[in-house]
C-alpha cells in the first residue's frame, strides 16, 4: 500500500516537472529561432556600405552567433532542480538564465546571484526555504527526482505528498568514470560554492585533500568568473594550468559544457610558446632548478653574452676578390681594428641603458661599427663626410667577417639557444652558476646538448625570454603595430557596441577581429594562448603544490592584476621543489593578499579505502588530517602478493567487478615501462578501459578500481615516496588492490590480504 503510494507520488511528481520542463525546453527553441533568423537576416544584408554599417553588422552577427552557440551548449539538462519558499514561491535553476513572453523569469542561470540558496541553503541553516529538488533528465524528458527537504513542517500539503527520492549528489557519486571529468553544476556543495563565488581580486588558495572537489570548484569559478565580471575578463581571458597535458585533456570538457571557450587550458610544460616539455629532471636536479637563484643565473647567463675581446678588437675584411671558376675568391684582404676601451665603452652604454639583450645590441654594435668605418677610412686614407660615416657602418655589416665578430660579442640570441647552451657547455654554466650556486648544485645542471626540454626547465626559458627581449627585432616591431591596429578596431567596435545598445555579452574583441580583411577569425583564448606576454585577467593553477618558486615567477609574469585561484594540497606534494606551505611560495608576490578556503570533504573516494591512505598521510605528515568521506561501501581494500598473481588477470578480474567504468594501474617510475608492456592495450589514460601510469601522471585523475604495483618502490622512490603513495591510494572512487613484492609496507597493514 505504502508503496503503491509512493509509486503514484513519484508519477505525479514527474508529470508536474515534466510539463515544466517543456516548457521550459519550449523557450529555448524559441530563444533559438530568434538567434538563428536573427543571424540569417544579418548575413542577407551583405557585405558592403560604410565602415560603421559594415561594423553594425559585424556587431549583430557575432551577438547571434555567441547566443547560438550558448543556447546549444545548454541543451543537455537544461534544468536541474528547484528551490521551494515555504510561502509557495518556487525557482528553477538550470545552465542558462530564460524569460516567457512578458519577461517574467523562468528559469535562473546557475551563476546569478538568485540561484544561490539553490547551494547553500542546508537542512540546519535553510532560511525561507523548505525543499530542494533535483531534477534529473534525459534529452528532454524528466527521469528522476530528489528531493532534500528542509522543513517537513512548513511545506505545503500538495508538495508534501509529492515528496520522492535519494541524494542527487551520492547518485552522482556513484556513476562509472568515463575519462573524463564532468561539471557538477547541478550537485554544487555549500563549501564549493563559497569557493566558486569568491570575488574575483586577490588570490585565493583553495587547500582540501584528495577528491574534495578542488579541480571541479576550480572550473566552475571560471565559468561563474566568466559570467560575474565578463567585461574584464573576456578581454583578458583565463588561463588554467594544470601538472601536465593528460590532465588538461581530462579537464577539458567542463568549461565548455558549461558553454565558456574564453579559456586557455595548458601546463607548466607548455606555458613557453613554441616548447612542449613532457620531461622531468631527477629530484636533487629539479630542486636547484626550481630555486629561485635560478633567476640570477639566468641573468648572469645573458650577462656571459655580452662581452668584450681580450684586446683590441681585429676583423679581417675582403678589400677584393675575383671569380675563379665561377666561384668568387678572395684576393686581398684589410685587418679593421677597434680599440679595446672604445669596445669596453659601447658595452657599457648598453648594459647601462637597461633594456632587453636583443634590443640593447644594436646600442652596442653601433658604435663598433662606426669605430670599425672609422679605422677603415684612415687605412685607406679616405677621410669619411658626417653623413659618409652610417653609410660606411651600414656597408661594413654586409661583411659575413663583421657579423660574426660582433656576433660573438653580443649575439642576437632565443631564449632556448641560450639556454639549451647554457645547460650543456661546461664553462658557460660555471661562469653563470658562479655567483649563486655550490659547484656540486652546479654540476648537476650539465646535460648533454640534445637532452629534451624538461618541465623545469620552462620558467628558464621565461626568465631567459624577459630578459633577452623580442628576437628580430624588427619583426617584433610588425607584430605591435598590428596589434596597436588590432586594439583601435577593438576599440572602436567597443563604441559601436555602445552606440547601438545590443547585448553586452557581446565580445567586441571578436568582433574586431572579424572586421579585418587579413587575418583569421581568433578569439582572446587563441591569441593569448600563442602570446608569451600576454596578461590574463585571472589564472587558475591547479596541483599548484607541484609549482617551484621558478615556476611561480613563470605564473606570477602572465597575470599582473594578481587575481587568482590556486588549488591543491601541500600534504600530496610530490615534487621534491615544491611547496612546504603556501605563504612560502605566494608571500613574495601577494603578501598579505592571499586567502585560503579548505575544503573538507571527499567526493571521491569511499570511507574504507580513505582509512588506508590516512594511515600513510600520518606516516608522511603527522597532524594533516585527511578529508572525510561522505561515502561508505564498495569492497573491502585489499593486498595480494605480488608472487603467484598474474597482473593481467587481477585487472581483468576488476573490470570484471566494476561492470561499467575504468581501471588505473599505478606503478613506481622504474616499473612504469615494464607493467605498461603487460597492457599493450592501454594505449590512452584517458580513453582506454585500463590506464597504467606513474604516481606523477596520476595527478588529478580517478579511476573505478585502482591497482597500485610495488608500493615499496613508491615509497622509495624519492623523499616524497609516502606522500606518492597517498596520491596513488587515492585515485579510487570504489576498489583497490594493492600488489606488493615481498613484504607489505607497514603502513598499509589495514588491507585485507589473502590468509596464508
Ligand atoms: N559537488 C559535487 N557533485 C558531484 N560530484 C562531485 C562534486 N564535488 C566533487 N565531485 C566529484 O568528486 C571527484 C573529485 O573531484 P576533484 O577531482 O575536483 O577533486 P580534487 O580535490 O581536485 O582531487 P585531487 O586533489 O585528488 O586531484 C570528481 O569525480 C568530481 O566530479
Amino acid at each position: 500500500m505504502g508503496d503503491r503510494q509512493s509509486d503514484s507520488a513519484r508519477a505525479e511528481a514527474l508529470r508536474i516537472e515534466q510539463s515544466y520542463v517543456s516548457m521550459l525546453y519550449g523557450r529555448l527553441d524559441v530563444a533559438r529561432e530568434r538567434a538563428e533568423r536573427g543571424m540569417h537576416d544579418v548575413l542577407a544584408r551583405g557585405g558592403t556600405g560604410t565602415r560603421q554599417a559594415v561594423v553594425e553588422r559585424e556587431v549583430m552577427a557575432a551577438e547571434h552567433a555567441r547566443r547560438l552557440a550558448q543556447l546549444s551548449a545548454v541543451e543537455r539538462g537544461l534544468c536541474f532542480g528547484r528551490i521551494d519558499e515555504a510561502g509557495g514561491e518556487t525557482l528553477y535553476v538550470g545552465r542558462v538564465g530564460l524569460r516567457d513572453d512578458d519577461h517574467t523569469s523562468v528559469l535562473v542561470d546557475w551563476r546569478a546571484p538568485a540561484a544561490r540558496p539553490f547551494y547553500v541553503a542546508t537542512p540546519s541553516d535553510p532560511g525561507p526555504f523548505v525543499r530542494r529538488r533535483h531534477l534529473h533528465t534525459r534529452h528532454r524528458d524528466v527521469v528522476g527526482i530528489d528531493d532534500e527537504v528542509f522543513d517537513l513542517d512548513r511545506m505545503a500539503d500538495g508538495d508534501r505528498r509529492t515528496l520522492v527520492g535519494e541524494a542527487a549528489l551520492l547518485a552522482a557519486l556513484r556513476r562509472g568514470r568515463t575519462g573524463r571529468m564532468g561539471e557538477v553544476v547541478a550537485t554544487i556543495q555549500r563549501e564549493q560554492d563559497r569557493v566558486i563565488r569568491s570575488g574575483l581580486p586577490g588570490a585565493l588558495v583553495v587547500q582540501g585533500g584528495p577528491g574534495t572537489g578542488k579541480t571541479v570548484a576550480a572550473l566552475h569559478r571560471a565559468a561563474y568568473l566568466l559570467y560575474t565580471h565578463r567585461d574584464t575578463l573576456e578581454r583578458r581571458g583565463v588561463l588554467v594550468v594544470g601538472p601536465n597535458a593528460t590532465f588538461s585533456r581530462y579537464i577539458s570538457q567542463v568549461l565548455p559544457a558549461l558553454g565558456e571557450t574564453q579559456v586557455v587550458l595548458t601546463s607548466m610544460g607548455g606555458l613557453h610558446p613554441g616548447v612542449r616539455a613532457t620531461a622531468e629532471d631527477e629530484p636533487a636536479v629539479a630542486v636547484v632548478k626550481g630555486d629561485p637563484r635560478m633567476a640570477g643565473v639566468v641573468e648572469e647567463a645573458v650577462r656571459d653574452r655580452e662581452r668584450v675581446p681580450e684586446g683590441d678588437l681585429e676583423v679581417k675584411i675582403p678589400v677584393r676578390t675575383s671569380v675563379r671558376g665561377g666561384v668568387e675568391v678572395v684576393v686581398e684582404e684589410m685587418m679593421l681594428r677597434v680599440d679595446h676601451a672604445t669596445c669596453l665603452r659601447a658595452r657599457d652604454r648598453a648594459r647601462g641603458l637597461r633594456r632587453q639583450h636583443n634590443i640593447a645590441r644594436w646600442t652596442f654594435v653601433d658604435p663598433v661599427l662606426r669605430a670599425l668605418a672609422l679605422d677603415e677610412a684612415a687605412q685607406l686614407d679616405r677621410p669619411l663626410e658626417d653623413g659618409d660615416l652610417q653609410y660606411a657602418a651600414t656597408t661594413l655589416w654586409e661583411h659575413r667577417t663583421v657579423r660574426d665578430a660582433l656576433d660573438a660579442l653580443w649575439p642576437e640570441i632565443t631564449p632556448e639557444r641560450l639556454v639549451r647552451e647554457l645547460l650543456s657547455d661546461e664553462e658557460r654554466l660555471r661562469a653563470a652558476t658562479g655567483p649563486y650556486l655550490t659547484e656540486e648544485e652546479s654540476a648537476l645542471l650539465l646535460r648533454p646538448r640534445e637532452a629534451p626540454w624538461t618541465v623545469g626547465d620552462v620558467p628558464l626559458l621565461d626568465e631567459a625570454a624577459e630578459l633577452l627581449g623580442e628576437y628580430d627585432y624588427g619583426a617584433g616591431a610588425r607584430r605591435r603595430r598590428a596589434e596597436d591596429e588590432r586594439r583601435e578596431e577593438e576599440l572602436y567596435a567597443r563604441e559601436v557596441l555602445t552606440i547601438t545598445d545590443v547585448d553586452p555579452v557581446l565580445d567586441a574583441t571578436l568582433l574586431a577581429g572579424r572586421n579585418r580583411e587579413d587575418g583569421p577569425y581568433v578569439t582572446t583564448a587563441d591569441r593569448a594562448g600563442h602570446d608569451r606576454t600576454w596578461a590574463y585577467g585571472h589564472v587558475i593553477v591547479d596541483e599548484a603544490q607541484e609549482l617551484s618558486a621558478m615556476a611561480w615567477r613563470t605564473v606570477m609574469r602572465r597575470v599582473p592584476a594578481r587575481s587568482l585561484t590556486v588549488v591543491g594540497d601541500i600534504a600530496q606534494t610530490g615534487s621534491a621543489a615544491g611547496a612546504r606551505s603556501w605563504g612560502e611560495m605566494l608571500d613574495p608576490y601577494v603578501k598579505g593578499r592571499w586567502r585560503e578556503e579548505r575544503l573538507l570533504v571527499n567526493y571521491r573516494t569511499p570511507a574504507e579505502i580513505m582509512e588506508v591512505a590516512a594511515d600513510v598521510l600520518r606516516a608522511v605528515a603527522p597532524g594533516e588530517e585527511p578529508p572525510e568521506s561522505v561515502r561508505f561501501g564498495g569492497a573491502r581494500p585489499r593486498a595480494v602478493p605480488a608472487d603467484g598473481t598474474d597482473l593481467r588477470l587481477l585487472v581483468e578480474s576488476e573490470l570484471r567487478e566494476i561492470e561499467e567504468g575504468r581501471v588505473g594501474v599505478v606503478t613506481p617510475d622504474a616499473r612504469h615501462a615494464e607493467v605498461a608492456a603487460l597492457f599493450p592495450e592501454a594505449v590512452d589514460p584517458l580513453d582506454s578501459p585500463v590506464a597504467v601510469l606513474t604516481v606523477r601522471g596520476s595527478k588529478g585523475l580517478e579511476f573505478d578500481a585502482v591497482v597500485v604495483v610495488d608500493p615499496e618502490g613508491i615509497l622509495c622512490q624519492s623523499p616524497k615516496g609516502g606522500q606518492d603513495l597517498y596520491v596513488a591510494i587515492t585515485r579510487a572512487t570504489r576498489r583497490l588492490t594493492v600488489v606488493y613484492e615481498d613484504r607489505l609496507p607497514a603502513v598499509l597493514h589495514r588491507l585485507e590480504t589473502p590468509i596464508t
